[in-house]
């Protein structure tokens, strides 16, 4: 499963700027390494705007599902969306929408836990449904936001319902990059699925974020890195058959015993 993943700037506070740029990079994309599926970073259409989120957000999911659903279509690629916000019932959350080849809304995702240090829980509201796996292309994938990462029981859950690919759709500051190396390569091995990440670059209100965009094998190798201030694409091709291959070799699922912990 052919991966693109856009490690991009974020424009804060315009939207339409953030859609036209994601709809140049699909675009160009999939003309040049026709990816089956793509990854967005968390809050790519707003950046970290959380005081003016009231004006500045998505309300019941549009425009972005409109858009996104449009992509998808019309060049038939599977979407993870990042994350965007989102006005439902005159609450913000943030959002992540998954769409397949077709154009279909396969899964939708509110962060539930709100990161402090980045003042989050001030503006936005948690999301409070449970979280499931979905499908693309027959493969079973979770996916988190960001802060998430931190919550191991959280990617725990998602392996045990199947998961073969966990998404880490984020906006992780500079501040804290060695916790998001580290983090994501303990997901992996513990798990012992792949974890494909889309971060930002750039800064917004003093605080600068951290690129180095990844993926890792169920192993905990890292494949791919990207670099900490460009925008970057990352295209990597995963090999699916090594999740059941690691999972028989070092059978950790099996040797669970839950009830005494
Ligand atoms: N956007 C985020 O959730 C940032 C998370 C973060 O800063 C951290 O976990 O550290």
């Amino acid at each position: 499963m052919k991966h693109a993943i856009y490690q991009m700037d974020i424009v804060a506070g315009n939207p339409k700027a953030n859609r036209l740029r994601v709809e140049d990079w699909v675009k160009e994309t999939v003309k040049k390494e026709q990816p089956d599926i793509i990854v967005l970073p968390e809050m790519w259409t707003t950046a970290y705007t959380l005081s003016e989120l009231e004006k500045y957000a998505d309300v019941n999911g549009e425009p972005t599902t409109s858009f996104l659903k449009e992509l998808a279509k019309t060049y038939q690629i599977n979407i993870i969306g990042g994350s965007v916000a989102n006005k439902r019932e005159g609450k913000i959350y943030n959002t992540s929408l998954v769409f397949d080849r077709g154009g279909n809304l396969v899964y939708g995702y509110d962060k539930m836990h709100l990161v402090p240090m980045l003042n989050e829980p001030s503006y936005l509201t948690g999301g409070r449904e449970k979280v499931c796996v979905f499908e693309l292309d027959g493969i079973k994938m979770g996916l988190i936001i960001c802060y998430d990462l931190r919550f191991p029981e959280l990617a725990r859950s998602l392996a045990l319902q199947g998961a073969q690919i966990l998404y880490v759709v984020a906006e992780w500051p500079t501040a804290r990059k060695e916790h998001w190396k580290a983090l994501q390569i303990a997901r992996a091995i513990e798990n012992q699925f792949f974890v494909v990440s889309s971060n930002r670059i750039g800064s917004y209100d003093g605080e600068d974020f951290a690129g180095k965009s990844m993926v890792t094998d169920p192993w905990g190798n890292c494949l791919h890195m990207a670099g900490e201030t460009e925008e970057e694409t990352i295209i990597a091709s995963l090999s699916l058959e090594m999740v059941p291959k690691i999972r028989k070799d070092v059978p950790i699922f099996t040797s669970r015993v839950p009830e005494l912990y």
